[in-house]
């Protein structure tokens, strides 16, 4: 006769999510059966593209950020993997694991906050719009998934180009019906990560203590330093400008280069998108003042979408903050940095109208 704990395995094995089916088949104990069921309070997260060079770091910072309740892992390649290493970290966020687009659905219904790191990074010789072929449709399809599943949650993009992939998510959520401008984000930290690493290297101060504004876009020539508005106020000479300003532009070129053709940042990026991230969860737990850079809709510009501080709350970008006085160095670097988006932002808008 089948035993009473046995009969309790079979009724709550049917729960199991696919990716662990296997694993727990092996074991007498279901993990269902473990008593604690309860999850912590916190936000649910979904990582898309999270078996990748910033997937993977990502998903384990993210496993450790105390507002996250839940941890969707989604990937097209390895996300069981990543699922059951990161699993076994005993922080409070519920990991699991989704594979390949019939799980997709799966993945996003009911989350808060999307991260997605999903598409090819530069090697190389290339610049960020030579990845738009192939990036653009990973995007489009992640985006739909996002449109039907979990329409009210924020959308972090780290996907490149990101000057175009935000306006190709935009024009998804229009298309679907869904689209709210303050939920859509292009991840831009890392350039503001950068910048105060690099200031702070200048200026021989411990970059914890800098804040240094970076609007625009983010590649090349549209990535715009602000260091008239850098915290500590601070002059720099013109050689410090220029050699700071094209640092900043070039850091993403400089690890390319570095990693020679294994691929562009990922470890600082997951920094990046981790400490981005945790700014939208503190805004949307409703903490007051934070303000962080963000690739979003604007009308700080005759552009539609523009880097600027944004104050991120319940809704997400609920304040886009003007550019501030700029410097006739930065002026003139906003002129350019206006040029090249405008093109980059057409590229993606029209990727999904055409
Ligand atoms: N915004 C930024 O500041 C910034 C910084 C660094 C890198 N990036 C960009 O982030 C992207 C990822 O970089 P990476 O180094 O992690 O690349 P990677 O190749 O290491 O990882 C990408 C992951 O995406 C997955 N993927 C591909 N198609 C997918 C799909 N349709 N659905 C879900 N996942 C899919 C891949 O399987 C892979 O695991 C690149 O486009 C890169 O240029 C942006
Ligand atoms: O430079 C790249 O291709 C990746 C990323 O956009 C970066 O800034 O590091």
């Amino acid at each position: 006769m089948e035993s009473v704990a046995n009969q309790r395995i079979a009724r709550v094995s049917a729960h199991l999510q696919p990716p662990n089916s296997q694993m727990e088949e092996s074991c007498v104990l279901k993990r269902t059966d473990c008593r604690a069921k309860g999850g912590a309070p916190g936000f649910k997260v979904a990582i898309l593209g999270a078996a990748g060079g910033i997937g993977q770091p990502l998903a384990m910072l993210m496993k450790m950020n105390p507002l996250v309740s839940v941890l969707h892992l989604y990937d097209v390649v390895n996300a069981p993997g990543v699922t059951a290493d990161i699993s076994h970290m005993d922080t409070g966020a519920v990991v699991r694991g989704f594979l390949g687009q019939p799980q997709l659905e799966n993945a996003l219904t009911g989350m808060d906050l999307v991260i997605i790191p999903a598409g090819v990074p530069r090697k190389p010789g290339m610049t960020r719009d030579d990845l738009f072929k192939i990036n653009a449709g990973i995007v489009r399809t992640l985006c739909e998934g996002v449109a039907k599943c979990c329409p009210n949650a924020i959308v972090n993009l780290i996907s490149n180009p990101v000057n175009s992939t935000v306006p190709i998510a935009a024009e998804v959520f229009k298309k679907a019906g869904t689209y709210d401008p303050k939920r859509l984000l292009g991840v831009t930290m890392l350039d503001v990560v950068r910048a105060n690493t690099f200031v702070a290297e200048v200026l021989g101060l411990d970059p914890r203590e800098v804040d240094v504004p970076v609007v625009g876009g983010h590649a090349g020539v549209t990535i715009l330093p602000l260091l008239s508005q850098a915290k500590p106020p601070s002059s720099f000479t013109p050689e410090e400008t220029e050699y700071l300003t094209k640092r900043i532009q070039d850091g993403g070129t400089e690890v390319v280069q570095a990693k020679a053709g294994a691929g562009s940042a990922t470890l600082s990026m997951a920094y990046a998108a981790v400490k981005f991230a945790d700014a939208c969860l503190r805004g949307l737990r409703g903490d007051a003042g934070v303000v962080e850079c963000a690739f979003v809709a604007s009308e700080v510009t005759e552009l539609p979408f523009f880097a600027t501080k944004v104050r991120l709350g319940r809704r997400g970008a609920e304040e886009v903050y003007q550019l501030g006085p700029l410097n006739e160095y930065e002026r003139v670097g906003l002129q350019k940095a206006k040029k090249e988006l405008a093109e980059s932002i057409q590229k993606g808008t029209s990727f999904i109208r055409k």
